[in-house]
C-alpha cells in the first residue's frame, strides 16, 4: 500500500482518542518519515508531541544518532528526550534491546489519551511472518504485529504498518529528509537481516504484490485469532476460578478447545508450556485414576488434581507449610489485633465483635493450631460431631491444603475452621473470621 498522508494520520490519532503523541524515534528512515508526518499533522490539529530516542548501549554510533534525532526535533519544534538503557549482554540481543526499549518508553505513555507511535511498516510485517514460519509458530505468531494495541496506560499505534518501504523511501526523498543507516542492518548473520536483504527481494521481484497479499493473509489470521480469543475467554470464565480449574466444566468443550482453555488459564500466571508438557498434563494428571492425586511441575509451580479440579500451586509459598515441621506450632491469640500466621499463610482477623466476646469469654484468648485432623468438630448448623478429617473430605478440601488451614481452639475445643465453618451458632466462620491469604 502507498504511504499515508497527514490527514490520514490525524484520522488514526483521532480514532485512538489521542491528545498526547509520543514517537519512538530511532533516526532511521521510517521513524524520521513519521516525525515529518507528525510535524505536518500539527497544521491540522494541536497535539502534545514528544519524540524519544533510546540508546541501547550497543553501538558506538548511538550518540551521533541521538544528536541527529535531537536536531530533527529542534527544527520542527518537537519536544525531544534521549534515554540510555543497559542490555543484558548474555541474552538474545535483538529481543533484549526491544524489551528494554519498550520498558523505557512505558512511563511516558501515562494516560488513556497518550499514544506511542513506532515506524514499523509492511516489509517488517512480511519479515515477521517469514521468521514466524521458520520457528513453526501458531496462528497468533503468524498474525504478526497489530496495527494498534494497548500499551502501558495508553496505546501503541503503528501508522505505517500497511505501507511498503519503497513508498516510505519515496516520501523521504520528496521531502528531502535525512536519516541514519545502522550498518549492522547489513549483517546477514541476524535472521531478520538475512530475510530483509536476501529472501524478501527474491519474492517481491517475482510477485510485486507479494507484500500486500501476505498482509492480507496475516489480517485473516489475526481475525481468526481474535475470534478464538473471544471463545476461549468465555470458556475460561466457565471453567476457572483463580488457581483452580474445574475439570467437569472443561469436559464440555472439544479437546482442541480444552487445550486453549488450559493454555490461557496458565498464561494468567505467565506460564507458557510446550505442547509436549500439555500432553503429559492431560495423560498423567487430568486423566489419572479417579482415586489418585497426581502432580506435575512447571516453572516453579506444581499442578495437582484432586477429585475433578486442577490446582496450580506455587511451590515456594503454597507448599511450604506442607511439611509437619512448619505446621506444628501453637499460637495464642487475644483476638483484639490481627494474628500473623507462620509459613506465609497470611493473617487472621476478627471482623465481628460479638464473636470475640463469646470466644474470649473463658480465658481471654483462643489458641490457633494446624493439622490436628482428628479433633472432633460440629459445625453450628450440623447435628453430629465428626473428626475434622471427615469434614474436610465432605467439603472437598484438597489433602495438601488441610494441614495449612488455621484451627481455632477455645479451651481445647475446636470452635472454628478458618474459611470453612464455625461451631458458634448464628456466626458463620467466613463472616466473623477473616483469613487473609498471601
Ligand atoms: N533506538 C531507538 N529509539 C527509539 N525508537 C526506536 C529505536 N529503535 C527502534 N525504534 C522504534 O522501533 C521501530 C522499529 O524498529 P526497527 O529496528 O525495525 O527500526 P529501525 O530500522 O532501527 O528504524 P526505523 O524503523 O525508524 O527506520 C522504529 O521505527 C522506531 O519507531
Amino acid at each position: 500500500m502507498a504511504i499515508i498522508n497527514a490527514t490520514e494520520l490525524a484520522a488514526m490519532l483521532e480514532k485512538c482518542g489521542a491528545t498526547k503523541v509520543v514517537l519512538a524515534l530511532s533516526g532511521g528512515l521510517d521513524s524520521m518519515v513519521l516525525l515529518e508526518l507528525l510535524h505536518q499533522v500539527r497544521q491540522i490539529r494541536a497535539y502534545q508531541l514528544q519524540a524519544i530516542y533510546v540508546n541501547h548501549g550497543l553501538s558506538a554510533d548511538a550518540p551521533r544518532w541521538a544528536e541527529h534525532c535531537a536536531n530533527a526535533c529542534a527544527e520542527r519544534n518537537i519536544d525531544f528526550v534521549s534515554l540510555k538503557i543497559n542490555i543484558d549482554a548474555a541474552a538474545n540481543v535483538e529481543a533484549a534491546a526491544r524489551d528494554g526499549r519498550y520498558q523505557a518508553l512505558a512511563p511516558y505513555i501515562d494516560s488513556a489519551h497518550t499514544v506511542l507511535l513506532t515506524g514499523h511498516h509492511a516489509d517488517d510485517q512480511l519479515e515477521t511472518l517469514l521468521l514466524a514460519l521458520k520457528r513453526g509458530a501458531g496462528v497468533s505468531g503468524l498474525s504478526g504485529m497489530a496495527r494498534q494495541r494497548p500499551f502501558a496506560r495508553g496505546s501503541l499505534l503503528r501508522p505505517l504498518l500497511h505501507c511498503e518501504r519503497r513508498h516510505i523511501l519515496a516520501f523521504a526523498q520528496q521531502n528531502q529528509l535525512q536519516w541514519v543507516e545502522d550498518s549492522s542492518n547489513r549483517d546477514n548473520r541476524f535472521d531478520r537481516n538475512y530475510i530483509r536483504n536476501e529472501v524478501a527481494p527474491l519474492l517481491i521481484n517475482r510477485w510485486p504484490a507479494f507484500t500486500d497479499t501476505t498482509l492480507r493473509s496475516m489480517q485473516h489470521l489475526a481475525d481468526h485469532q481474535q475470534l478464538l480469543n473471544h471463545y476461549t475467554e468465555q470458556a475460561l470464565l466457565n471453567c476457572a476460578n483463580g488457581k483452580q480449574l474445574n475439570l467437569t466444566a472443561l469436559e464440555q468443550y472439544l479437546p482442541l478447545q480444552q487445550d486453549l482453555v488450559i493454555r490461557s488459564w496458565l498464561a494468567q500466571f505467565k506460564l507458557n508450556p510446550s505442547s509436549q508438557w500439555l500432553l503429559t498434563l492431560k495423560q498423567q494428571v487430568i486423566e489419572a485414576r479417579e482415586d489418585a492425586v497426581p502432580e506435575l511441575v512447571l516453572a516453579g509451580y506444581q499442578l495437582r488434581r484432586f477429585q475433578k479440579r486442577l490446582y496450580l500451586l506455587h511451590a515456594a509459598t503454597e507448599l511450604q507449610g506442607e511439611s509437619e515441621a512448619a505446621i506444628s506450632c501453637q499460637l495464642s491469640w487475644p483476638m483484639q489485633s490481627k494474628l500473623q500466621l507462620p509459613a506465609g499463610l497470611g493473617e487472621l482477623a476478627v471482623c465481628h465483635e460479638q464473636a470475640a466476646e463469646r470466644l474470649a469469654m473463658t480465658r481471654g484468648q483462643v489458641t490457633v493450631v494446624f493439622g490436628q485432623l482428628s479433633l472432633p468438630f460440629k459445625p453450628a448448623e450440623q447435628v453430629q460431631h465428626k473428626p475434622l478429617k471427615q469434614w474436610f473430605k465432605l467439603w472437598q478440601v484438597p489433602p495438601w491444603q488441610r494441614s495449612q488451614i488455621p484451627l481455632l481452639l477455645d479451651n481445647e475445643k475446636l470452635v472454628a475452621v478458618a474459611g470453612y465453618a464455625s461451631a458458634i451458632s448464628t456466626l458463620q466462620a467466613d463472616c466473623w473470621l477473616d483469613w487473609l491469604r498471601n
